[in-house]
């Protein structure tokens, strides 16, 4: 399947699953395949960017860092989309609340992810292009989460270039247009998996809230992490053959 070297992912052919879990770090990648995978096999560790290949109920699954921002983003799912027959990625990420309606804890699936990221004028696409979830995966994902009873909110979110934003005003005008949370990857995946003719949906787990500050614990994070692994194994399990 491999057919361009990627200068960025070194694994064997055929040691990726069709799909791959993405969290922005890669340690939290390592701890999903130690904890949610069996049998994990590290596929690769350029520069430090551990991609494991376990199984979840009898299929191949992956888990790899996306590191941070859409730039890391959309290198690597453009590499995996292309050179290593993924054809799905669900990102697993953390989250910032926007809405009144989101809580600390909750699991966000998003719809679509608007974005102040200029990434898309690569495709000569004409007004704005919508970076939108793979229905197919937002169902399988809303079903999971409704199984297990999961705190979830679906519907748009933000992604933005930048973690500190200068403009003091964004954050109420986020929540003015209906966006839940904000975070910076989701919209780049989406974007990527558009262009490649793939599958992609963004997972997240609020941890904070952009306007009070409040934040969860670390065993707080934990315990709402592992209702978005549910649903994102689920998901994954549904998605590929
Ligand atoms: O928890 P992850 O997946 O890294 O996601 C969020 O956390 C990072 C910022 O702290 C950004 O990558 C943001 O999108
Ligand atoms: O990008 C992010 C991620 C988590 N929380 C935020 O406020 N922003």
């Amino acid at each position: 399947m491999i057919t361009t070297p990627s200068a960025c992912i070194q694994a064997e052919e055929g040691s990726v699953a069709k799909a791959v879990l993405m969290p922005g770090d890669p340690l939290r990648a390592k701890y999903v395949a130690e904890h949610y995978l069996e049998d994990p096999v590290l596929f690769n560790s350029v520069r430090n960017m551990y991609g494991y290949t376990g199984t979840y109920k009898g299929k191949k699954i992956s888990v790899m860092g996306s590191g941070m921002g859409i730039p890391s983003i959309g290198l690597y799912a453009y590499d995996l989309y292309s050179f290593f027959g993924v054809e799905a990625i669900i990102r697993i990420g953390s989250t910032g609340a926007i809405s009144e309606n989101v809580n600390l804890r909750d699991v966000v699936v998003a719809m679509s992810a608007s974005t102040n990221s200029n990434f898309a004028v690569q495709y000569g696409f004409q007004g704005i292009l919508a970076p939108t979830a793979n229905y197919e995966m937002l169902d399988y994902a809303v079903k999971a989460g409704q199984e297990i009873g999961a705190s979830m909110k679906v519907g748009p979110i933000y992604t933005s270039d930048m973690f500190y934003n200068a403009d003091p005003g964004l954050n109420q005008k986020l929540r003015d247009y209906g966006m839940l949370c904000v975070e910076m990857e989701t919209a780049g995946l989406y974007m990527t998996a558009a262009h490649l003719k793939k599958k992609a949906l963004g997972l997240l787990t609020v941890s904070d809230d952009v306007f009070t500050g409040e934040e969860l614990s670390v065993m707080e994070r934990q315990e709402s992490f592992d209702e978005m692994m549910k649903i994102a194994l689920e998901t994954a399990w549904k998605t590929i053959d």
